[in-house]
């Protein structure tokens, strides 16, 4: 299978998953990245089931009018039941790496507020130690030269994303050869930067469910403690 047919296949997962779960009222965060973009056109298909969408990015938020589903701010939308993203690294513990397309603070928001984070990714995904995919940082423009020092210090080797600007109107550093065995640590300590927006470590609050796309089929992975 090629990797956007297992996008797909994990996309129609999520779908399945909150389907019969979800109710008239219901308000859906939704993710950023070509697997969420799969979610959001098979989401399309349930818009008269449920109330509407909380987006991660002005993408997403386009994606979701394009379909008819309706697009709510977090502050008016109250509790979400369901956050569903893909991530570009997760580990056993579904502790993940996200912010390959730069929406790592508007995710980590939404995801903060859903009581289940289902986390949707083909099988490349899955790693045994976080950081082979260098981990993005938003940072306040003023700050750049500050943090990038101060993550030299941590043992990383920070890279400007050159002519990236986030939906924030922020800079992101990708942060290369860093140590990331213990994941609640580093996301700590680089939100403890000044200057530092957020980082795209999802370790103190991880995904709920992993929906893996796999050769052999869609594995439904459940955080252990969850
Ligand atoms: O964190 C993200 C965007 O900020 C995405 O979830 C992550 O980059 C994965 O993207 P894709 O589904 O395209 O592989």
């Amino acid at each position: 299978m090629t990797q956007d047919e297992l996008k797909k296949a994990v996309a129609k997962a999520a779908v399945d998953y909150i389907a019969p779960r979800l109710e008239r009222d219901s308000v859906v965060g939704v993710g950023t990245g070509s697997t969420a973009n799969f979610f959001i056109d098979m989401l399309a298909e349930l818009k008269n089931e449920f109330d509407g969408a909380v987006a991660s990015s002005e993408a997403t938020a386009e994606r979701l009018k394009s379909h008819g589903i309706p697009v709510y701010d977090l502050n008016s939308a109250g509790e979400l039941e369901f956050y569903v993203d893909g991530a570009d690294e997760t580990n056993e513990h579904l502790e993940l790496i996200k912010g390959g397309g730069g929406a790592l603070t508007r995710e980590k928001i939404v995801a903060e507020v859903a009581k289940t984070f289902i986390c949707i990714a083909d099988e490349s995904k899955k790693v045994g130690v976080l950081g082979e995919f260098p981990l993005p940082v938003e940072v306040i423009p003023m700050a750049r030269s500050l943090v990038g020092r101060e993550i030299v210090k941590l043992g990383g080797d920070p890279v400007y994303r050159d002519g990236f600007t986030t939906d924030n109107g922020n800079i992101i550093l990708d942060i290369y050869n860093m140590d990331i065995s213990r994941p609640i640590q580093i996301e700590e300590r680089l939100n403890n930067i000044v200057g530092v927006v957020t980082n795209g470590l999802f370790a103190r609050r991880p995904a709920d469910l992993l929906l893996l796309g796999t050769s052999r089929g869609v594995e439904s992975i459940a955080r252990k403690d969850s």
